[in-house]
């Protein structure tokens, strides 16, 4: 700063300067209070007055008699405790991979909500027309009718069974029991307790019998329907499991289980065709203005959600409170974040920036909507164009389809009155919403869940939620942005929702590939938020971090690029970082620590650890080399191409520890308990998504040996071998985890990680050592046919790979590259790749490990 010297008294003037500079700067959030005293001093006023006309009432009632007395009733009954209709949606697609006993949990969390239980609805979505789901929820209701009241009566903080009994074990509640507050009778508590806890064991017990298929499940008599229903071929399936027919407040909420139609030849558009069939489904029974959707593994946390929900709709413009979201939080979180998909530190930054825009993005689970805005409706009370087209319009079958029963229930949504901030109409909102008589209503359900009631109307792309993406969730928040509305993010203590995050590589990476797949669809799209702020209502800086956002997947390139960089310098003895001595090193240098320990900071001051930092920045260049690569140069191009479909992958969902004990199926328990094994670890499956990281490794790796075997090298300086260093640092996991040691230890996981490194030598020599192209080499296709694991031979890479092998190598009786070419320092290259080739049998096949735990020495050498 101050290069000169300056006395005490000049120093302190120019700070004063400077701090009076700040002063005067605006400050960058600020929080303006909104002054109301005439509102605060009238609703005083009514209040003084409301009580004086009580008492007036109370000492004069001996005199006058009946009258007066209903009068004073009457007086007493200060409406205020009515609140809007919820409809709450559960999405599941799959009971292999995500635990029925998971989806009944969620659903017991919702139904047990502290909200009126007759404004709630609760509908499941199964995507996998599976009866146990149906089986599940039929038997979860039964154990909500004491589960609910218990949790109400002790006021439980964690609704969902399986958090609320996993710490304790056979033990019986302490008086400080967690959840539980109030006055009560410790005594009858624990009895209570006990008994819940015993029904929640037996109810498990059911649903892990079939699930297990110990017991055999009859499709007959109320599952009749799923008798000949295959997953992806079956009409639709709706069953009103519970119906609070007299609209009790003190009954349970309403429940309903949804299994849409499906064919073969009908897309289905995923996560966002469920949710438009829920939203229609719920339109034709029970309506209401806001909609909740969380996914199968996302359980309420706090039973006041829907309260601090509506304290944002009704209390907030409605322009600025389009959707409420939750952020995501796990209950499944790993220390320090092995696999950096956590993601905390981008949350606080990027999730709390948008939030003073426009509001953060739509996250797909703990997120509500005002069906008039997933309806495309304008917030501005109805007269609008939209709505009007739709009143008048005699083609207005064309944007919501031919139901009639949908039209009508529509039609009310467009005529019910905003809560507009500040104006009491609350009640209007309350009392337009229809009630009916479910059961009434599945013939119209049915209409409205088939596969082709979507055909000839706007849903999907102007109504509901957006089609087009693997990434529904960002696409149909964007939208909702774009109509220049704003979102809220909600964040109570204790959190509103928790879910889970994959505990493992190969999901969390399959689940990070759908996404950025999903992104670039909506980059390269006329959904692209660059439209959306040309022509539509997008805010500027929102549309920058959209778009931040959505070419997430782009930086794979350079990423692998500079990061072959090093070591290709040191393999062709050349350099692309200025040498030590010079100068110009300074900046390279500076800018590597600078940018590396602003991310530090930033990860302490979010409460992170060190190694939560380094497992992050491990990870994004690990997901860049393998997942993001993948989605941007595989899936995407194949899709833009129409080569391929892209499926949504649906991630495996691994329950609780206890929950999931003896509830996995025999066929996927040994995989499923392995990934509670390695959780944490970094494990390999058979996928393509491990080659490229894994030759960059070796490559690296290579780099290093070759130039130590051969004493350095002039070219290369000091600046490429610390990054090709780092760079080794960074795929370390790689290493670790295929150490032979370890890859002969036992397990499946192992094999994958051994094919690969024996693949990456197989198919990259011959590329780096061009003068062995002699025909008459061994052929060595065999061998690599045979490494290639199965399941690779139908993904996307395998014609690649093939054409690869098709070159003639190395020779297998020397186990040596062939040729000596311009490039025949690369060969060498397989000196360093792996002492694996040993492993190689005469046929250059590999033998695999045995699955039953053979040790390395025994295998044949
Ligand atoms: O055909 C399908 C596929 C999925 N789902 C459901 O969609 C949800 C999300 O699927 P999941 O495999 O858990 O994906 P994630 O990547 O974990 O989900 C995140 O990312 C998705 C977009 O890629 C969003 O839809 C999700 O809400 C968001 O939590 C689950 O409830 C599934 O049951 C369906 O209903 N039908
Ligand atoms: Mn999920």
């Amino acid at each position: 700063m101050a290069t000169t010297r300056r006395s005490n008294s000049e120093v302190e003037s120019h700070v004063d300067h400077d701090h009076h500079e700040l002063l005067l700067l605006p400050p960058l959030c600020e929080k303006i209070p909104v002054k109301n005293t005439l509102n605060k001093a009238i609703n005083l006023t009514t209040l003084l007055l409301l009580i004086s006309i009580l008492v007036y009432r109370l000492l004069h009632l001996s005199e006058h008699g009946y009258p007066w007395l209903f009068a004073f009733l009457s007086e007493s009954w200060v409406k205020r405790d009515e609140v809007p209709a919820v409809d709450m949606f559960v999405t599941t697609a799959d009971v292999g991979l995500e635990p029925p006993i998971m989806t009944i949990n969620t659903v017991l969390s919702l139904m047990a909500v502290e909200y009126p239980p007759h404004k709630l609805a609760c509908y499941v979505s199964d995507d996998g027309c599976s009866p146990i789901i149906l089986y599940s929820l039929i038997h979860a209701f039964q154990y909500a009718r004491i589960w609910i009241p218990f949790c109400k009566k002790y006021g439980i903080q964690v609704r969902a069974p399986f958090r609320y009994f996993s710490n304790d074990d056979a033990v019986l509640p302490t008086a400080q029991h967690r959840g539980v507050k109030g006055n009560y009778n410790f005594p009858q508590f624990q009895r209570e307790w006990k008994n819940m806890k015993e029904e929640y064991g037996k109810l498990k017990e059911k649903i892990e019998e079939v699930v297990n298929g110990t017991v055999p499940f009859d499709c007959s008599g109320e599952y009749a329907d799923f008798a000949y229903a295959h997953k992806n071929d079956h009409s639709s399936i709706i069953k009103v499991i519970w119906e609070n027919k007299e609209n009790d407040p003190n009954s349970l909420p309403h429940l309903v289980y949804v299994s849409r139609e499906k064919r073969p030849a009908t897309p289905h558009h995923y996560k966002a065709g469920a949710m438009n069939v829920l939203t229609r489904v719920s339109g034709v029974m029970t309506n209401a203005p806001f909609m909740l959707n969380v996914d199968c593994d996302m359980f309420v946390n706090n039973p006041n959600v829907i309260l601090y929900a509506m304290c944002s709709f009704l209390g907030l413009n409605p322009r600025d409170s389009a959707f409420v979201q939750f952020p995501q939080v796990f209950y499944n979180e790993l220390k320090d974040d092995p696999f950096g998909n956590q993601m905390v530190v981008s949350f606080e930054i990027i999730g709390r920036g948008m939030a003073g825009i426009q509001g953060l993005v739509y996250a797909g689970t703990g997120c509500f909507h005002r069906r008039k805005v997933i309806y495309n409706f304008d917030l501005d009370n109805a007269d609008t164009k939209a709505g009007k087209e739709l009143l008048v319009d005699e083609n207005e079958t064309t944007t919501f389809g031919n139901s009639k029963e949908l039209m009508e229930s529509v039609a009310k949504t467009f005529t019910e009155p905003v809560v507009l901030y500040g104006k009491n109409n609350i009640d209007t909102i309350i009392s337009s919403h229809h009630h009916q008589d479910l059961s009434t209503m599945v013939r119209a359900a049915h209409q409205v869940a088939r596969c082709d009631y979507e055909d000839g109307t706007t849903w999907g792309a102007k109504v509901g939620w957006k089609y087009g993406s693997m990434t529904e969730d960002v696409l149909t928040g964007m939208q909702i942005h774009a109509m220049g509305l704003k979102s809220v993010s909600c964040m109570p203590n204790p959190p509103g929702f928790m879910g889970i995050v994959p505990t493992s590589g190969p999901t969390s990476m399959t689940q990070v590939k759908r996404w950025v797949t999903g992104l670039l669809q909506i980059l390269f799209s006329r959904n692209s938020p660059i439209f959306a702020t040309l022509h539509s209502k997008l805010q500027f800086r929102q549309c920058l971090i959209y778009t931040w956002i959505l070419i997430w997947g782009l930086r794979s390139i350079p990423t692998l690029c500079y990061a072959i960089l090093p070591a290709y310098c040191i393999i062709t003895n050349s350099s692309y970082l200025p040498k030590a001595n010079e100068p110009a090193m300074l900046l390279f240098l500076a800018q590597f620590v600078i940018e590396n320990m602003e991310t530090y900071h930033s990860y302490r001051k979010y409460g992170q650890s060190f190694i939560a930092w380094w497992n992050n920045l491990k990870m994004a260049k690990i997901n860049a080399t393998t997942s993001l690569l993948f989605g941007v140069v595989i899936s995407f191009p194949l899709k833009l191409l129409g080569i391929s479909e892209i499926v949504f992958e649906v991630t495996q969902k691994e329950s609780d520890d206890k929950t999931r004990s003896s509830s996995t199926t025999q066929g996927t328990e040994n995989s499923k308990d392995k990934e509670v094994v390695n959780a944490g670890r970094f494990t390999f499956d058979d996928s393509m998504l491990f080659v490229p990281p894994t030759t960059l490794l070796f490559v690296e790796v290579a780099g290093l040996g070759l130039s130590m075997w051969e004493g350095g090298r002039d070219e290369v300086g000091l600046g490429e071998y610390l990054a090709s260093f780092w760079v080794v640092m960074c795929f370390w996991p790689f290493v670790r985890e295929t150490h032979p040691q370890r890859m002969c230890a036992d397990n499946n996981y192992i094999k994958a990680p051994m094919r690969a490194t024996h693949m990456v030598p197989s198919i990259y020599v011959p590329l780096l050592d061009d003068s062995s192209r002699d025909a008459s080499t061994t052929p060595t296709i065999t061998m690599c046919q045979e490494l290639i694991p199965k399941k690779w031979k139908s993904t996307e890479g395998i014609s690649l790979i093939n054409s690869l092998m098709k070159v003639p190598h190395y020779d297998l009786a020397t186990k040596k590259p062939r040729g000596t070419g311009n490039k025949s320092r690369l060969k060498n290259i397989w000196k360093f790749t792996w002492p694996c080739h040993s492993f190689l049998d005469a046929e250059g096949v590999l033998p695999l490990p045995d699955p039953k735990g053979s040790k390395l020495g025994s295998l044949p050498k």
